[in-house]
């Protein structure tokens, strides 16, 4: 039996999943946090993707790894590979200003034909104008960029040389200076943020092979997103996936093209498209309400599910860490409608839950505008595993939620594609162990809701 691993360094922690190469059933897993904060040395990351290793016991007939990460994180090294600063992670918005100066310069329709997004604070293209600005020497002796699972894939192949840095297609398309069309950099781009050319990541197609230490062989890896859509085998249907980020995706033989930047254009992990739209805001919105009704998980949605659908009429605007989608980088959080008849921990409780998926379902809206066919969700992340939001998903976003059972779909989709290059087969392995029939969650509509939600966040926009 061929052994193969898959790594999700995704926001809040280290996954690693080992898997059969042929049928990809479960051998092992570990797990390690990373630490908290939208500034993190890369170095963390590396030692917890050590950790998770040990913790999955470890590299032993294993014959191929694939690395998924966290998007749009900023890493920058110098010529001799050191690391410039610590990384400027996708949720950290001081780059704001940044972005909408580049808008400003080129204008949106530009950006959304030129590489398939508008820039916001996330994008790694925005990350470097404020870096150029704020920190000019360090800068200035910035030799390479590059995107945390390119960084995690060099480190575990061993080289220190720059020139072996490789990504692939997804994450590239998510820095802003990439062309997914194309599939080439924009190098203008890069320089218009920077100040001056850098070395960039060769783009390696999706199965082509880095060789590592002792014959070990290392995946091109993916966006976390992108990694997520081939651990499902989703094809075409519409995923959310609640982790720190909420976010909402569908695979496509089309490029998306949405001026507007609700909508991303990203690339996926196998040559096709993966249109994408991303909040700042899902599972910590439900563990800052935890934490504020001295409950635990289970106990929030224990909470929430003893409450009516509409929370009494109280509405959570979860702009906890600012907004993304709408482009709110300074907004914050608000409760409308609290009165002394719904002011209870239930009420609370699934204001919060609903607020979450009512934001998460302006990207259902978007990304239907663009053409997907939403007529199911496939339901994934760490907030998925809330029973609370695995019964109410279905009441905001008014269409079945398909959940596809507990394991670790970014993990696995890097898994699958370790699996892929081993096999040197044009399409990636069938995997009938991962892909079960999921569990169908279903719930009337809740009428008024969504709408009642849009009317409060709008008062954001308004102001
Ligand atoms: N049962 C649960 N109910 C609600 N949230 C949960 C539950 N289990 C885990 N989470 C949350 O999921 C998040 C981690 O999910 P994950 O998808 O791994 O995030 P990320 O990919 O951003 O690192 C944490 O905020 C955690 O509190
Ligand atoms: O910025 C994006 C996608 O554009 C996020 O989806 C990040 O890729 C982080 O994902 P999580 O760690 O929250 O899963």
């Amino acid at each position: 039996m061929g052994l193969v691993a898959g790594v999700d360094s995704s926001t809040q922690s280290c996954k690693v999943v080992v898997r059969d190469s042929e049928t990809g059933a479960l051998v092992r897993a570990g797990r390690a946090d990373h630490p908290d904060g939208t500034e993190v040395a890369p170095e963390h990351w590396w030692t917890a993707l050590r950790t998770a290793l040990d913790d999955a016991g470890g590299l032993d007939g294993v014959d191929a790894v694939s690395v998924a990460g966290q998007q749009h994180g900023m890493v920058c090294l110098d010529e001799d590979g050191e690391v410039v600063r610590p990384a400027l992670l996708w949720n950290d918005t001081r780059s704001a200003q940044a972005a909408a100066d580049l808008v400003a310069e080129l204008g949106a329709e530009y950006w959304s034909e030129a590489v398939g997004l508008v820039p916001v604070a996330s994008f790694t293209v925005a990350k470097l104008r404020w870096f150029a600005e704020h920190e000019p020497e360090n800068a200035a002796r910035t030799a390479a960029v590059c995107l945390p699972h390119d960084w995690l894939t060099w480190k575990l192949s061993g080289s220190t040389d720059l020139g072996d840095l490789v990504t692939d297609r997804s994450d590239a398309s998510g820095t802003g200076y990439f062309d997914g069309r194309t599939g080439t950099y924009r190098r203008d781009l890069l320089v218009r943020a920077l100040g001056h050319d850098v070395l960039l990541p060769d783009v390696a197609g999706p199965t082509r092979a880095v060789r590592g230490p002792g014959g070990l062989l290392l995946g091109p890896g993916a966006g976390d997103n992108a990694a997520a859509s081939l651990g499902l085998d989703a094809a075409e249907d519409v995923v959310v996936s609640l982790g720190t980020s909420g976010t909402v995706f569908a695979r496509s033989e089309q490029p998306a093209d949405d001026p507007s930047g609700l909508v991303a254009g990203f690339s996926d992990a196998t040559g096709a498209f993966l249109p994408l739209v991303c909040t700042l805001n899902a599972a910590r919105v439900l563990d800052a309400t935890a934490a504020m009704l001295g409950v635990d998980l289970a106990e929030l949605s224990a909470l929430a599910l003893a409450a009516r659908p509409g929370a009494g009429g109280l509405t959570l605007v979860p702009y906890l860490e600012g907004e993304r989608t709408p482009n709110l980088p300074d907004a914050t959080g608000a409760v409308h409608g609290l009165t002394l008849a719904n002011a209870t921990r239930e009420n609370f409780a699934r204001a919060a839950v609903e607020g979450m998926l009512c934001g998460t379902a302006v990207g259902l809206d978007a990304l239907a505008a663009q053409g997907a066919r939403v007529t199911a969700v496939r339901l994934i992340g760490g907030a998925a595993q809330s029973e609370a939001v695995r019964r109410i998903a279905p009441a905001v976003f008014g269409v079945p939620v398909l959940l596809p059972g507990p394991g670790e779909r970014v993990a696995d989709g890097a898994a699958r594609q370790a699996a892929w290059v081993l096999s040197g087969s044009a399409a990636p392995p069938r995997w009938d162990a991962l892909f079960g029939a999921p569990e169908r969650s279903e719930a009337p509509q809740v009428p008024g809701l969504r709408e009642r939600y849009a009317e409060a966040a709008t008062r954001y926009l308004t102001r």
